[in-house]
Formats: structure tokens, C-alpha cells, sequence
């Protein structure tokens, strides 16, 4: 069974598509880095995901089931872009609203969460700074023991030290219960070293969806002389391509296969900063695994 799965998925808002032919499959326990540029589509992907937002086109599947069912619902946490806390409320109270409103509810884990990272249950949100406010919803949201966490830009306006506190807390809960995460970011450096899962979304459309450790195997940067370069890409998938009078750098995507190159190319892997800025570049390039699943 897929924790994710979709097909074909769309929506528009009047006669305007925003997401269009949206097709993945995402394994369980997974840690799923969705990037895209503003306007992307990446808050109506994760809406139709846990069923805030009905298809307009094909069908989207959560842990086996339709998003809206409250079997379903009840194995997903969502964290909103404009976390959902309110800020009248002590960070206690959030905790007993969420134990009213989740029967799978982990009170325990919240509180020894908050107190590792000194939070006073007392204090009143919106007295808590913008990380300390994050570290609570994350905390609200994995006390529901989630068997999907869909976080909507969860680092948004953090300062470098909480974004990685925030990443670090996550992984310590991924690791502890083996749940599958989606998480919606600009920053591709901050997901680095956490997702194993992307998914790059650019117009509306899936650009590239996969295991990153295969995307990164399978692509090279390739710098050389241009007068070689045309050449070259006659024979391989050129992603980006950035040349000057006298050199080029092509990012191209091998697909496993190792084709002998001229000694005078040098190559060397890229790191998924450097992929994710390629695809974006080239909004007609694409990496998906399975063609005709994508184009349906
Ligand atoms: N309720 C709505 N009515 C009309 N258009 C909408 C509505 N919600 C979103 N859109 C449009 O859909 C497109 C995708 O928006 P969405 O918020 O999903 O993108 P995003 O990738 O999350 O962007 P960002 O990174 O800026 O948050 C945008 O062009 C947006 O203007």
C-alpha cells in the first residue's frame, strides 16, 4: 500500500487549472520535500491531500482511503501555513483542545516535547516567539499520532537556529513512529539532510517526483568546451544548460547508463539544491518515474 497516492489530479478555480495531471505514488514512511515556486500549487496539492479541497480531475488516495473519510482523517495531522493556534490560549489549553478533539491523542508526548524545549505550558501563544509558536503546533500535531503529517511551509519566517530545531524535532518523531511525512518548502537547503522523498512541483504540474538519493545518482554537471557541447547533448537528457563563448555546463540526467565522455568534460554529482534549480529553469524538463502514469 501507498501512503499517497494520485492520479491524474486536478483543480481549477473558475475555468483556471492550478494543478493539472498530477500524478505520484509516495511509499510509506517516507519524508516527502514538496518545492515549487510561489503559485506552484503546492497549498492546493496539500488541500486535496487531506481533503479540504475537492478534485476537480481525477483522484487523490491517503493511507488507502478518500481523504474526507473520518476513518482517514483521523490518521492525518495537517499543519496550515498560518498555524492553526490561537493566540488567546495558554499553550496548556491547545493541549486539552487537542486532547477533545483527537481520540488518538498523545497529551504525554506533547508535554514532554514542550519541556524539553523549555515552553511553558502556562505562557499564552501569542506571547511565545515565532519558533516557539511552531515548535507548539508541530507538537499539537504529533500528539494526534498521525500516521500522515502534511506540514504546509513549517519553517516559514523562522530564523536559521529554529528551522533547524524545527527539522530536528521532526526527525526525532519520524524516527520514533515511522510516519509518513509531506512537508511544503522554499527552502530546498533546509530539507536536505531530512526528506528522502521529492517533489517538485512548478506551474501547476509535477516536474520531478522520486527517491532523492536515485534523482541525485542519476543526474551529473558536466563543464567543458562548448564547441563540444552540442554534441553532447544530442546523446543525453540536458536539463539546464549554461554556456559562455568558450565553456558549458550541462546538468543532464543519465538514467543509469554510463556513455564514455571526452576527457576534456569534467563531471561531478550535484546536491538537490542544484537539481531543484535546474528543473525550475527549464519548467519543460522532467524526471518522473513512470511517463504515462504522469501524463494521465
Ligand atoms: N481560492 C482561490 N481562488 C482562486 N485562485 C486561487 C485560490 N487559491 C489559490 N489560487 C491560485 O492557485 C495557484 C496556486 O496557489 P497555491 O497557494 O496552491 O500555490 P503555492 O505553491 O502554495 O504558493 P506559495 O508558495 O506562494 O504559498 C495560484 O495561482 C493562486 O493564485
Amino acid at each position: 500500500m501507498t501512503a499517497l497516492t494520485a492520479t491524474g489530479l486536478g483543480k481549477r478555480y473558475r475555468r483556471n487549472w492550478v494543478l493539472e495531471g498530477c500524478s505520484l505514488s509516495v511509499p510509506p514512511g517516507r519524508v516527502v520535500a514538496l518545492v515549487g515556486p510561489n503559485g506552484a500549487g503546492k497549498t492546493t496539492l496539500l488541500h486535496l491531500v487531506v481533503g479540504l479541497l475537492e478534485p476537480d480531475a481525477g483522484s487523490v488516495a491517503v493511507l488507502g482511503g478518500a481523504p474526507g473519510e473520518a476513518d482517514t482523517l483521523r490518521r492525518i495531522a495537517f499543519l496550515a501555513q498560518d498555524k492553526p493556534l490561537y493566540e488567546g490560549f495558554s499553550v496548556a489549553d491547545m493541549l486539552r483542545f487537542g486532547a477533545r478533539m483527537n481520540p488518538r491523542w498523545d497529551g504525554e508526548l506533547a508535554r514532554r516535547r514542550l519541556a524539553e524545549l523549555g515552553i511553558p505550558l502556562a505562557r499564552k501563544v501569542g506571547r511565545l516567539s515565532g519558533g516557539q509558536q511552531a515548535q507548539v503546533a508541530l507538537s499539537v500535531a504529533l500528539a494526534k499520532r498521525p500516521d500522515l503529517l502534511v506540514l504546509d511551509e513549517p519553517l516559514a519566517n523562522l530564523d536559521p537556529l529554529a528551522r533547524h530545531d524545527v527539522m530536528r524535532g521532526l526527525m526525532t518523531a519520524v524516527a520514533e513512529s515511522g510516519m509518513t511525512v509531506v512537508l511544503s518548502s522554499h527552502v530546498v537547503s533546509d530539507l536536505e539532510d531530512t526528506c528522502d522523498w521529492l517533489v517538485l512541483l512548478n506551474r501547476g504540474r509535477i516536474q520531478v517526483a522520486g527517491d532523492i538519493e536515485d534523482l541525485l545518482a542519476e543526474h551529473r554537471l558536466l563543464t567543458g568546451p562548448a564547441d563540444l557541447a552540442d554534441g553532447l547533448a544530442a546523446r543525453v537528457d540536458v536539463v539546464d544548460d549554461s554556456r559562455t563563448d568558450r565553456q558549458a555546463t550541462l546538468l543532464v540526467r543519465t538514467r543509469g547508463e554510463r556513455q564514455p565522455l571526452d576527457p576534456r568534460w569534467t563531471t561531478r554529482g550535484v546536491d538537490l539544491e542544484e537539481l531543484v534549480l535546474a528543473y525550475l529553469r527549464r519548467p519543460d524538463a522532467a524526471s518522473l518515474p513512470r511517463p504515462a502514469l504522469a501524463r494521465a
